[in-house]
Parts: C-alpha cells; structure tokens; sequence
C-alpha cells in the first residue's frame, strides 16, 4: 500500500497537512489529480482535516517552492499562515540550514524569517512582498484605481469594501461588531460575487483603536477558517488606508494575533507562530 508522509501544522489555528515533495513522496505524478486528493486529505471526518494541503517541492529560483491548494481542491497564489508553517518545516528537517528562507510561490518570491523557536513552536516573521491596490490586481470588475471604502451592492445591500491583492484577492469590510457578522450566509455569497473573476477571502474587521483590529474571516476556496495570514496583511493595510489605523496593526484572531507592519517601503511585514501538531502516514487507495 502506498501511504503519503505528512506533518501537521497550524498558524493560529489555519490549518495545513505538508508534504515534502522534495523526495519520493507517494504523491501522484498527474497533476491534475492534486485537487482531488487536497479534498480527501482536508475531509474534516474522512480524512486528516486541514484548511490546505501544501506541497514542499524543489525550487530553481529559491530555496524550495510552495504549493498550496484549498480544502475545496482549488490552488491559490500563496497563504500566510501556510508559509510560517512551511518556513517551520524546513529549518527544523535542515532542508534549509538557516533562519532566513526564500520560499517560490505563485505570488513570487517571499521571505520568511525564523525569529524563535522550540520543538513544537515557532514565531516567524514574513516580508510578505508589495500589496496590489489597483482593481487589475485583486482582480475586481469596476472602473481602474483603487478600491478603499467603495459601495459594493449584493442584494439589495451597499457593502463598503476595500480590496487589497496580497498575491491573492481579499475583500475588506469594516464594522461595528464582528461578532454579529451573520458570517456563514454572507461569506460564501460575497465569496462569488461577479465583481471578482477570481473570487474573493472575505475579511470583517471591527477596528478597536489606531493599532488594533478583530478581524473574521471567509477564505475563498476554504470556508470559514480560525485565521488567513494574507487576509490579515490586507486588513491591516485597508485599515491604513482609510485612516482608521497606522502602519503597524496588531490583527485579533480567535486564537492570537498576527503583528502586521506595511512599511514605508510598500513591503507588508507578518509576524506569528507555526506549531507542528502531529506527523503520519495517509494511505492512497
Ligand atoms: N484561501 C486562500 C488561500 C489560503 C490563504 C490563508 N490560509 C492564509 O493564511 O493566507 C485563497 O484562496 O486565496
């Protein structure tokens, strides 16, 4: 019986099986059948459980390459959580025998830093790259510029939205109380609106003061997740950018914070842990 190595991780509770493809590993050569085998493997009661599977494979532009494909089998540009958790990965197994780590993506080159670590846990620091501003980088439909505070009607309804493409495309709605967000109707539906060909992570952030944000969200491709790395990059810059914060945004998720700093030099700076839960053997049929 073939059977996949994994390691379990999660960053705050967004949770990922990593596979290192840099070795023989049991995946499937055909590509095509990744998706599928995303959805097995992230199957809450039938299979281990995650938000993603991420492949670890080799790189000829940086030290590994990072392949994240969504519990619904889709694959997305790149995953902030996933990436501290991957950077965890690699330093720990020598892969990569020092802290600072380039890692390939769909998004580019980005560049985690280990900062601590024990055996289990780690907190890490990623120069996520430059945030896209303009409707042609999230990519969202509407006349060209940025979208900071713009209506965006669904239903009947004016939402006023911020887009910020961290690599992949995020929706920022502000409001008064996270909690009474009716997440799980509004997430999904907002998560296919035709202003976004590309679909859209759905952030709500209620802003507590000019250096703190709680922030909910609806990954696109995922559902409801505990926490998205590069949706808290996004609060944190539309934050910025309609004044309601500074640069440097500590972004509330249910289990933790992420630090969140876009720089004066336009790079987007995420701090948070990646702890290792568990390792194990998934058996292809
Ligand atoms: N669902 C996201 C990818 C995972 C991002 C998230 N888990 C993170 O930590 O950034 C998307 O389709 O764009």
């Amino acid at each position: 019986m073939i059977a996949i190595k994994f390691v379990k991780f999660h960053g705050l509770g967004n949770d990922f099986v990593i596979v290192d493809a840099l070795e023989e590993s049991g995946l499937p050569e055909n590509r095509e059948e990744l998706p599928g085998l995303a959805r097995d493997v992230c199957h809450r009661r039938f299979g281990v459980g995650a938000d993603g599977l991420i492949l670890i494979k080799k790189s000829d532009k940086a030290d590994i390459y990072m392949q994240i494909i969504n519990s619904d089998g889709s694959e997305p540009e790149m995953c902030g959580n996933g990436i501290r958790c991957v950077a965890k990965y690699v330093y720990d197994a020598g892969i990569v025998p020092r802290r600072q780590i380039r890692v390939e993506t769909l998004a580019g080159i980005i560049l985690p830093e280990i900062i601590t670590d024990d055996h289990k846990a780690a907190m890490v620091k990623v120069d996520m790259g430059q945030p896209g501003l303009e409707r042609s980088d999230i990519p969202m439909l509407g006349p060209a510029g940025r979208v900071v505070g713009e209506p965006l009607e669904h239903r009947g309804e004016i939402f006023r939205v911020t887009a910020v493409s961290m690599g992949n495309p995020h929706c920022v709605i502000f409001v008064d109380d996270v909690q009474a967000v009716p997440l799980y109707q509004l997430g999904p539906e907002l998560e296919v609106h035709p202003a976004f060909p590309r679909k859209a992570n759905i952030e709500f952030v209620q802003v507590l003061n000019q250096g703190e944000v709680i922030m909910r969200v609806w990954e696109r491709g995922a559902g409801y997740t505990m926490a998205c790395g590069t949706g808290a990059c996004a609060a944190g810059v539309a934050s910025c950018l309609n004044g309601y914060t500074g640069r440097k945004v500590m972004v509330h998720l249910q289990a933790g914070p992420l630090e969140i700093e876009w720089s004066v030099n336009n790079h987007v700076y995420m701090t948070g842990p990646a702890r290792k839960v568990f390792t194990g053997d998934y058996p292809l049929e």
